[in-house]
């Protein structure tokens, strides 16, 4: 059995979602983002001592620790994780969801931005930059994309577990 690994754009849920989604699922659950923060101190001040280069070079260390885990579990990977190509080719084995959002959801859940350095001065004018450059590759990695949509954190994770195990009619529902 292989990990679900949660991608997509900053606010997507892939944090909270993935929490949620390892609940239902009894799996355990990390986030390459709270693993990196542990280990390395804040997002924010490593990006202004060390750059941005560097953050990645480790994320992609921590993100393939964190794949080679020795239990099934569900793993939000960071916004950016998906633009190393060696990340990306470690996804090829695992079970990989995109969570989508709209520009309007994306205003709402990242506030000012102060957590996330890539979004600097001008969030929104920022993410949906970074939004453009990567959409493709989180399409392209991914098994299984949610929509952009308004559904509640739970609900995400209703549809999620409805599509992971569909039932033989079809039909999401139970009798
Ligand atoms: N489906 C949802 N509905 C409403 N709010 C959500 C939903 N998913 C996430 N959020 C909220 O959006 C914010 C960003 O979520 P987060 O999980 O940190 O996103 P990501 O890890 O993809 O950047 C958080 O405040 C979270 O509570
Ligand atoms: O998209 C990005 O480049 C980033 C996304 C952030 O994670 P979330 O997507 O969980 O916000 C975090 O890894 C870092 O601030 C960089
Ligand atoms: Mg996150």
């Amino acid at each position: 059995m292989s990990n679900i690994v949660l991608i997509g754009p900053m606010g997507s849920g892939k944090s909270t979602v993935g929490a949620a989604l390892a609940r239902r699922l009894g799996r355990p659950h990390v986030d390459s983002d709270h693993f990196f923060v542990a280990r390395y101190g804040p997002i924010p001040d490593y990006f202004t001592t060390h750059g941005e280069k560097d953050f990645r070079e480790r994320e992609h260390r921590v993100v393939a620790e964190l794949l080679d885990s020795p239990r099934p579990s569900v793993i939000s990977l960071g916004g950016g994780a998906v633009m190393d190509e060696r990340t990306r080719a470690l996804l090829g084995e695992q079970m990989v969801i995109m969570l989508d959002i709209t520009e309007e959801q994306a205003a709402l859940r990242i506030g000012d931005g102060t957590t996330r350095p890539v979004l600097g001065d001008e969030p929104m004018e920022a993410w949906k930059r970074i939004y453009a450059e990567r959409e493709g590759i989180y399409r392209a990695c991914a098994d299984m994309v949610l929509p952009a949509d308004d559904e509640s954190i739970e609900t995400r994770v209703d549809t999620i577990v409805a599509r992971l195990n569909p039932t033989p009619s079809g039909d999401d529902t139970t009798p």
